[in-house]
Parts: structure tokens; sequence; C-alpha cells
């Protein structure tokens, strides 16, 4: 485990099968839930990059074609360890056109884990359907819709972020 990630105290490891059924289980729980017609949505927006996996995922099971895309670039700031803050900032924004105040538009990410991304893209787009496939308790509310919630201690490793690998045996042969 890299230095970043001592803090957390249980790893949660998710392959592209689970990812997957997990995406699709956020499509079902979304399907007819639009302020559209029958219940259909505008647009798909996902948050790059994790958030790309999940939004290709529900916009083909919910059949929209209209699929944009929002780059938020997280950093810390401050002087020392002790007062830096974690800020966010947009880098890539999804055509303002068809986002208007976000009414209609399902915007997707991976997880929410402190709620800094969401929170940052609600305050543009209030009236959008935040949904994320996994939900830590610090910014579950921000996250309208999500399928398994993890705890604050736990932190989540995606399949894009693994590689299979060589593992010794528990026991080593004599
Ligand atoms: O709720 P928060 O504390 O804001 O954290 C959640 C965000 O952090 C991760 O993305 P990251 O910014 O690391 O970029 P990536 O998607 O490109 O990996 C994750 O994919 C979420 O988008
Ligand atoms: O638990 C996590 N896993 C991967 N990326 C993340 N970004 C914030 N929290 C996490
Ligand atoms: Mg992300």
């Amino acid at each position: 485990m890299s230095a970043d990630r001592l803090p957390y105290e249980k790893g949660f490891h998710v392959s592209w099968d689970q990812i997957h059924r997990d995406a699709r289980a956020l499509a079902w729980r979304l399907d007819g839930k639009g302020p559209g017609e029958g219940g259909a949505w505008k647009a798909v927006v996902g948050i790059t990059r994790g958030g790309l996996v999940p939004a290709m995922i529900v916009s083909r099971e919910l059949d929209i074609r209209v699929v944009d895309s929002i780059s938020v670039k997280s950093y810390h700031s401050g002087g020392g360890k002790a007062d830096q803050r974690r800020e966010a900032q947009v880098i890539k924004a999804p055509n303002a056109e068809l986002m208007g105040d976000g009414a209609g538009i399902l915007i997707v990410d991976d997880l929410v884990d402190s709620g800094k991304t969401l929170e940052l893209i609600r305050g543009l787009y209030p009236k959008a359907h935040f949904a994320c496939v996994y939900a830590k308790p610090e910014g579950e509310k921000q996250a309208d819709t999500y399928i398994t919630s993890v705890s604050q201690d736990t932190w989540i490793f995606f399949p894009w972020d693994m590689a299979l690998q060589y593992v010794q045996p528990m026991r080593g042969s004599d």
C-alpha cells in the first residue's frame, strides 16, 4: 500500500466484473426516475476520470446517447501540513447549453468520499441528479443515489488502478 493510503484501515478491492454489476444496479435504480416524459433523463455526465466507467455503463443501460464529461482537479492548499485544505476546481466543463441548471442531467461518479467533488459540481448545477456507485459516510449526503456504502476508513481500489500479480502461498514448502 502506498504512503497516502496508510490512514485507511481497510481495503475494498473491486474487480471489473463487480464494478460492471454495481454500475448496472445503479442504472436500474435510476431507470424511469428522470423528470422528462416517461421518467426520461436528458443526458449523462461522467466525472472524469473514475466516473467515466460507470457513466458509460449507465448510459448504455438507459439508452442515453447524449454523454458529456466534467473534470475536477483537487489539490492541497495552505501552509504547513496541519492547515492544508483540499480545494477543488473545474478544469473542463460540460456543454453549458446542455447543462442549464442541471435539470434532467444525471451526473455519475465512481464514488463519493469527503463529498467535496460533488459539492462543487452541485453548486454549479443545483437541479442535477448525482449518482455514485460507492459512498462513504462523510460525503454520502451529496449523492442522491448510490449502490454500496463502505466505512470512512476503507480505501476503495478500482480495477483500473490494479494489476494481477503473484502472491506467495500462505505456507511455504519445505
Ligand atoms: O468525495 P471526494 O473526497 O471529493 O472524492 C471522490 C472523488 O475522488 C476520486 O477522484 P479523483 O479526484 O482522485 O480523480 P480520478 O477520478 O481522476 O481518479 C473519485 O473518483 C471521486 O471523483
Ligand atoms: O477510496 C477511494 N478509492 C479511490 N479513489 C478515491 N478517491 C477518494 N477516495 C477514494
Ligand atoms: Mg474521480
